[in-house]
């Protein structure tokens, strides 16, 4: 695969004509991210705005509730034919065995591929310091992504999403197949707004990241296009890329 297909790109943008304008500007991207917004916004038809262009879809809506209500959710999500899907670790294990079941059956009804799904493992808004203050969570936020990881492995998750800063402990520690995304990847000449815990593009592909997802720099950008052409050429300059995709 090619460094440029490793990057993920959010439509983080509020409506339908928007996300096509940017789907448009961006013809090189191959794989797009749907969040909350988008979704709340526009629903399902954007999943297959996107398939009709051949594009590869990350489903994010970071599901986070009872397994019940979780596994619904992942029966319906099943039958999209998308390629990734987001859950939050902290849902718990009986969740998380659930939601594969229930994408597995929604799958089947629909006639599709389930899709791989990976759990939030922290989110990289996350400092240490309201890891410990705010959440009271008494570890180290190394300690805690990593366990969060090795959660989603044991109920058989196909990965995680983390931060650049943790991907190189997950890489070691989680089986050579499992799927590593890291959102909170600042190229050095970006703004690093809300991320607390970033790293720049280069350096989380050779931490072991199997894709970036990179939004602000490139679409709140004064030129996109040539935000995306510069990330592409500082990642076209690794050699040898190890990954599991
Ligand atoms: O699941 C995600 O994609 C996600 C997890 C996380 O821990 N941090 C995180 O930033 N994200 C998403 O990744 C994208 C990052 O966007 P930028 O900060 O604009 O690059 C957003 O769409 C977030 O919703």
């Amino acid at each position: 695969m090619i460094a440029s297909e490793r990057i993920i790109v959010p439509l983080d943008v509020p409506n339908l004509d928007q996300a096509i304008a940017l789907i448009e500007l961006l013809p090189d991207v191959s794989f797009w991210k749907v969040g909350l917004e988008l979704f709340t916004s526009v629903g399902p038809r954007i999943l297959d705005v996107l398939k009709s262009r051949q594009k590869r879809v990350f489903l994010d809506l970071k599901f986070h509730d009872i397994p019940n209500t979780v596994g619904s959710a992942c029966r319906i999500a099943g039958t999209y034919g998308v390629d990734l899907l987001t859950i939050h670790a902290t849902c718990g294990k009986d969740c998380l065995r659930g939601a594969m079941d229930a994408l597995f059956q929604g799958a089947a009804t629909g006639g599709t591929a389930p899709p791989k799904l990976i759990a939030i493992t922290l989110l990289t808004s996350i400092s240490a310091r309201d890891l410990a203050f705010d959440l009271k969570i008494p570890l180290e936020l190394p300690e805690f992504a990593l366990q969060m990881a090795l959660l989603a492995e044991n109920a058989g998750l196909d990965g995680v999403v983390c931060s650049p800063q943790e991907v190189a402990q997950l890489r070691e520690s989680c089986r050579p197949d499992f799927l590593l995304v890291c959102p909170g990847v600042r190229p050095v000449w970006a703004n690093k707004n809300d991320q607390k815990r970033a790293l720049s593009p280069v350096q989380a592909l050779q931490y072991g990241a199997d894709y970036l997802v990179i939004g602000r720099p490139i679409t709140a950008a004064t030129n996109p296009l040539s935000a995306w052409e510069k990330i592409c050429e500082e990642l076209g300059s690794i050699q040898n890329l190890s990954s599991t995709t």
